[in-house]
């Protein structure tokens, strides 16, 4: 199942950054001013750019308009800044302390593997910058990089940590989103992204199935035998179709959407209906027999159907297998 793009507006990861480019953008303001005061002006002049690239970055996310390049803008714009204010500035004055928020920074907005490499070169850098300063009889610079390392590598290994779990709750939770909870199949939701993603490729079809008289099963043998062929059924389905392809519309209505030329998901759609009539289902002492019936609509050679309209298709077909009397495939 695709995950959302992560540069979507709504995302934390967005909002984080959003954050970022407005204290970024005051911060920088206010110690631009204090560097002209103090007449360090290179550090001023790249403090000016650090804030106009906020201000870009800001109205590129209000806009819904940020890419992923632009997204790297500010925090690597950041890291020079705090990288040039180290070689610059002399070890007392501590600017090389701004090193310490770049890890969470980095592995919040990019991930895992970014995150790493980024806070690892940064690290490096930074460890050279400080060790090539000379000591003082105020302080030792080895003491210096000592601390920076031990403070930077915790930082690190805590970054890092909340980054793997929070990855790790956000895709348990778009699972739960995305899946039915009765049958564990995709539901309509979960169609809609894989849809979004399977219509870039040619040759997409889609099977709408229906099991037959379903009333009937809850009338005779009660609501909960109804869920157990319908927790059955799925299962059956998704060992011939595979489970990335079986979808549950609500009640007892099921999709299969299929990367394939009409013709071949036709012929799946026959083995699971052959799969399912042959099927015995158990539910406490009875031995129950379903049926299903299905309609299959595809998309040609290029995108030309949006979901509704592959759905609507499908649903007619489907309508004609009842109309014929049921447990049967239509196709054309
Ligand atoms: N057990 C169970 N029943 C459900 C669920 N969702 C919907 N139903 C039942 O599914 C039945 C659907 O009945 P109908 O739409 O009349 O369709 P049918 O009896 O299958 O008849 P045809 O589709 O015309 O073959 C209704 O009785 C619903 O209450 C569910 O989650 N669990």
């Amino acid at each position: 199942m695709p995950e959302a793009n992560i540069y979507d507006p709504d995302l934390l990861t967005n909002r984080v950054l959003r954050g970022l480019a407005i204290a970024l953008t005051v911060l920088a303001i206010v110690l631009s001013a204090l560097n002209i005061y103090l007449e360090q002006y290179s550090l001023a002049v790249f403090e000016w750019g650090l804030a106009l690239a906020c201000i870009f970055v800001y109205f590129q996310i209000e806009r819904h308009k940020l890419t992923f390049l632009q997204s790297l803008i500010v925090p690597y714009f950041l890291a020079i800044v705090v990288i040039f204010g180290t070689v610059g500035a002399p070890v007392q004055n501590g600017l090389y302390l701004w090193t310490l928020i770049l890890p969470t920074i980095f592995y919040l907005l990019y991930g895992r593997d970014h995150g790493f490499w980024a806070t690892l070169i940064i690290g490096v850098i930074q460890l050279i910058n400080i060790l090539s300063k000379d000591s003082s009889a105020f302080y030792e610079v080895e003491r210096i990089a000592t601390n920076f390392a031990l403070a930077y590598l915790t930082l690190w290994v805590v970054s890092r940590a909340y980054e793997i779990n929070r990855k790790k709750a956000q895709l348990a939770l778009q699972q739960l989103a995305l899946k039915d909870s009765l049958t564990q199949a995709y539901n309509r939701l979960g169609l809609k992204q894989y849809f979004r993603d399977a219509v870039k490729s040619s040759n997409l079809s889609l099977v709408m199935l229906d099991i037959d008289f379903f009333k009937k099963i809850n009338d005779d043998y009660g609501h909960e035998a109804g869920d157990q062929i319908l927790q059955q059924v799925t299962q059956l389905m998704q060992k011939i179709a595979g489970e990335q392809s079986v979808f549950r519309l609500g009640g007892e209505e099921f999709c299969l959407l299929l990367q394939m030329p009409k013709a071949e998901a036709a012929n799946i759609a026959e083995e699971c209906r052959v799969l399912v009539e042959s099927s015995v289902f158990h539910y406490k002492n009875d031995t129950l027999k379903c049926t299903f019936s299905g309609g299959v609509a595809g998309i040609g050679g290029k995108a030309d159907k949006d979901l509704s309209q592959l759905l609507a298709e499908a649903d007619k077909k489907l309508y004609q297998a009842k109309h014929n009397g049921r447990n049967q495939i239509v196709v054309d």
